[in-house]
């Protein structure tokens, strides 16, 4: 990692193929890398009706402090560990700008594409990333990977300048969800005990990620996992999906319950960080995507994190004073960070290293 100016890098990966390309070479070959353990593998029966279960927030209620809205916050935080947005205030035509200017960047011939390639040392870029061993199975997806706050972090490079306006989009965008971001930190500081202000300020330099993760179709569907399962090692994460192609899903009661679109609301789920602040009390949950058959699909990933140079651990109100049981101990959001970039996607693996030892 960097000095405190310097954008973090972490890596490095193991470069693997191009699913997009795989694909167009040969739509019926899935490589046996791709292809997942029997337990691993996704039922693609249809659990649809178990997404209408998932919590639906209206952040126009939650800026008037709404009680009701505040309590649902609270249980979505507590139960799910995930729940979309509507009335966030973002124009549709910038959540529509951003979807057709990544699709367009996504058609572009790979040489095009790989003028942003990731190379094997750095975060940002066009590739594939976590991938940090030969042996282990492939996700069925790319990714183009920007930061893009704070600004001194970003390297224009990675940022395409085909389709015209990709950057502008960006950055509208960004502005955008940033928003909604720090909205949305009033009414989880006051949910967690405190003054409206006070998650935005734990984050020192907030820190601003945008992931476009391009699923390709999949002619087995049934074998492979557009993401594997993991938590987000972020604060929160906010997607916006594609309003027709279902892919993501989350673990609920351990069952894997599909997050399917609500045309232009955003999907919002609680990172580790807020874990740990909260001692375990809100969830950072396991989630993953499924590829399908017929459509390729694209989300969008904006992660919010503290500064590396922060400093994470359970918030003193929110231990119990009774057990006084901390299940988190204080980590530099930085370690935190490179630890979970230097290891394969794994279920919540990656959070083992801010947890409290207790004797067997
Ligand atoms: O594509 C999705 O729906 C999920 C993406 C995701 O979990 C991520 O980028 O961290
Ligand atoms: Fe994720």
């Amino acid at each position: 990692m960097g000095s405190n100016d310097e954008a973090p890098t972490y890596t490095p990966w193991v470069p693997v193929p191009n699913v997009q390309e795989l694909v167009r070479e040969d739509p019926l070959q899935v490589p046996l890398r791709y292809v997942r353990e029997p337990e691993d593998r996704p039922k693609l029966s249809d659990m649809s009706h178990l997404s209408s279960l998932v919590p639906v927030i209206d952040l126009s209620l939650l800026l008037l402090r709404n009680k009701e809205e505040l309590n649902k916050l609270d249980l979505a935080c507590q139960d799910w560990g995930f729940f979309q947005v509507v009335n966030h205030g973002i124009a549709k035509q910038v959540l529509r700008k951003m979807k057709d200017a990544a699709a367009e960047f996504f058609e572009l011939p790979l040489e095009e594409k790989n003028k942003y390639v990731m190379s094997s040392s750095d975060v940002q870029g066009y590739g594939q990333a976590y991938v940090v061993s030969e042996e282990q199975i492939l996700d069925w997806s790319d990714a183009l990977i920007l930061l893009v706050h704070p600004s001194h972090y970003r390297k224009l490079k990675f940022w395409p300048k085909s389709p015209t306006g990709f950057q502008e989009i960006v950055e509208e965008y960004s502005n955008a969800i940033h928003k909604v971001a720090t909205e949305l930190f009033q009414s989880l500081s006051l949910i967690m005990g405190m003054d409206k202000d006070a998650l935005l300020g734990l984050h020192k330099q907030l820190m601003q990620g945008y992931r476009v993760n391009y699923y390709p179709p999949c002619s087995k569907p049934d074998q492979v996992l557009g993401i594997t399962p993991h938590s987000d090692a972020s604060t929160i994460t906010i997607l916006m999906q594609d309003d027709d192609v279902c892919g993501l899903q989350l673990v609920h009661n351990n069952e894997w319950v599909p997050v399917n679109p609500i045309p232009d609301a955003l999907v919002v789920n609680i990172g580790d960080i807020i874990e740990i602040w909260s001692n375990g009390k809100y969830k950072s949950i396991e989630h993953r995507a499924v590829a399908n058959d017929t459509k390729a699909r694209v989300s969008h990933a904006t992660f919010i994190t503290p500064n590396v140079e922060a400093e994470i651990e359970p918030l003193n109100h929110m231990i119990d004073p009774k057990t006084k049981q901390q299940i988190y101990k204080k980590v530099k959001y930085g370690d935190y960070l490179r630890n979970s970039m230097k290891k394969k996607l794994q279920g919540k693996a990656h959070t083992e290293i801010a947890k409290v030892e207790t004797l067997a």
